[in-house]
């Protein structure tokens, strides 16, 4: 039946080539927000003055867009967590049928709070020159797009965690049973598949960031509008770890 063929569409190959996928629009989404330099006022405070408002300007912009695309329905889809889960209001279009494979108590493992603090605090400062060249919209704008790809990878764990918990449930339940988050942790990692995961990103960075000219001798002529070893970084530092800490989150509560 149509249900059973769409479970079936979730393996552990299915669930890492969408990870694989993901990589390319993180890289991209980083060699956007690289465009702008830092424009500090995106993120103060005082700059805004909007009428009823309070807050930056990358709140005002995310806050906002997160309740017009949940109007549109892009919550309704379980890959996606907001930011500001507790301002939107329900979808306002027909519903669509998504294959359920996650436990529910899924839908209560959200993030984004942490993703959002090391955003700002830890990687933007990372890779985005200093200055100020009055794009704030635009930097906002990019911002969300990075964030957003950000949030679906790692919250993509929980559908790494529901295809290993069911490919050897037997492995896994008395681990969940001893609420061991140690031995999950141990179970679910696969360093070698992390190890490529960061060569590849930092290729995907390299390439994506090459100048490209017609004459091919000329590609990469030095010129690279983005540092690739930020990429790995990134994940190394957050992307992989945030994924697993939500690996664990959904694997504690999978037999509630
Ligand atoms: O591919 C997996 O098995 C995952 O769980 C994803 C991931 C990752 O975040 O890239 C996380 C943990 C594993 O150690 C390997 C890779």
């Amino acid at each position: 039946d149509r249900m059973a063929t769409a479970d079936n569409a979730y393996t552990l190959d299915t669930v890492r080539e969408a990870l694989v996928r993901q990589e390319d629009t993180i890289v991209f989404a980083l060699i956007e927000r690289a465009k702008f330099p830092f424009n500090s006022q995106t993120y103060d405070q005082k700059y805004l003055e909007i009428p009823g408002f309070c807050g930056s300007l990358i709140e005002f912009v995310v806050k906002d867009t997160e309740i017009v695309q949940a109007k549109a329905g892009r919550y309704e889809n379980p890959e996606e967590n907001a930011f500001f889960p507790e301002n939107l209001l329900s979808s306002l279009v027909p519903s669509y049928p998504f294959t359920k494979i996650l436990h529910p108590g899924a839908a209560s493992i959200n993030i984004n709070k942490s993703i959002w603090k090391i955003y700002f605090q830890d990687l933007l400062p990372l890779f985005v020159s200093s200055g100020d060249d009055g794009n704030y919209a635009q930097t906002a704008a990019s911002d969300l797009s990075l964030l957003q790809a950000i949030s679906k990878r790692v919250h993509y764990g929980k559908f790494v965690a529901e295809v290993k918990f069911r490919e050897s449930p037997q492995d896994y339940e008395p681990l969940i049973h001893a609420k061991d988050k140690e031995g999950l942790m141990k179970l679910l990692t696969f360093k070698s598949v992390e190890e490529m995961v960061k060569k590849r990103v930092e290729k995907k960075a390299t390439l994506f960031g090459q100048e490209i000219s017609l004459n091919s001798s000329d590609d990469n002529n030095g010129k690279q509008k983005f540092d690739p070893s930020v990429a790995s970084k990134l994940y190394e530092k957050w992307v992989i770890p945030l994924t697993k800490e939500v690996q664990v989150e959904y694997l504690l509560q999978r037999l509630d």
